[in-house]
């Protein structure tokens, strides 16, 4: 997979806004500086809870069209809902590789949707599980968190596998999500961490846009670090 330089990206998780005003909930959060959206889908399955699928996102394209869309795929069989997402506007799927067994095909057929890969894995999932995807992948996600639940608390065992990726991939998208805020974000960012999903932290915060530029601000300076 071909990489340009590495960029901090700031995508806040919409699991823990005011559903019923999705769409001022989200342009809110791009007007005070979020890069993206990260959307989590969850099947009460995979994970033992429901949020929304492929038509809420179709309705969230329909008013918000120039922003880049990550569905965060917390569901069984990944395989089932590429062409419905890609369908509704989503730019990037990022599955779990626990959910599936056929993860080389199921990037094939993310791609030739159009969309871009991501590959997630749970905190109990080692870094062997996906090491031998990572080329096929536009990104890696690290849970921080048990997926299934906004606000629960960070888990700083899950830097070494950032920093493996970094180490061996300085040129990859890296995204950590579960529990990263103000207080977090400084382990992220200094293991190699560039993509940055936080909820609560900027859903509750009083001042969404100073959240988003304070977390950018760390990573950045991160980044910065290790170029010179
Ligand atoms: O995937 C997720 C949970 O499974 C969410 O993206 C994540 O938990 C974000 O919320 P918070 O920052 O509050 O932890
Ligand atoms: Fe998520």
């Amino acid at each position: 997979m071909p990489r340009g330089p590495l960029k901090c990206k700031i995508g806040p998780s919409i699991l823990n806004a005011d559903l019923s005003n999705l769409y001022a909930e989200s342009q809110k959060l791009l007007d005070s500086g979020a890069d993206y959206l990260h959307l989590d889908v969850m099947d009460g399955h995979f994970v033992p809870n429901l949020t929304l699928g492929h038509p809420v996102v179709k309705c969230l394209r329909n008013r918000i069209r120039n922003t880049f869309f990550e569905a965060h795929m917390m569901v069984d069989e990944p395989e089932r809902w590429v062409e419905p997402m890609a369908d509704a506007g989503i730019s990037q799927y990022t599955f779990h590789v626990e959910a599936t067994k056929d993860v080389i095909p199921l990037c094939r057929k993310i791609k030739e949707a159009g969309m871009k890969v991501g590959i997630a894995l749970k905190p109990g999932t080692g870094i062997e599980a996906i090491r031998q995807y990572v080329d096929n992948a536009d990104m890696i996600l690290v849970m921080t968190v048990e997926p299934g639940f906004g606000g629960q608390k960070f888990i700083s065992d899950m830097m070494p596998k950032v920093q493996w990726l970094r180490y061996n991939y300085p040129l990859l998208d890296i995204e950590v999500d579960g529990g990263v805020g103000l207080n977090t974000i400084t382990a992220c960012a200094e293991a190699g961490a560039n993509m940055i999903v936080a909820g609560t932290a900027i859903i509750d915060a009083v001042d969404q846009r100073a959240v988003i530029a304070s977390l950018r601000e760390t990573v950045e300076s991160s980044i910065h670090k290790c170029n010179v």
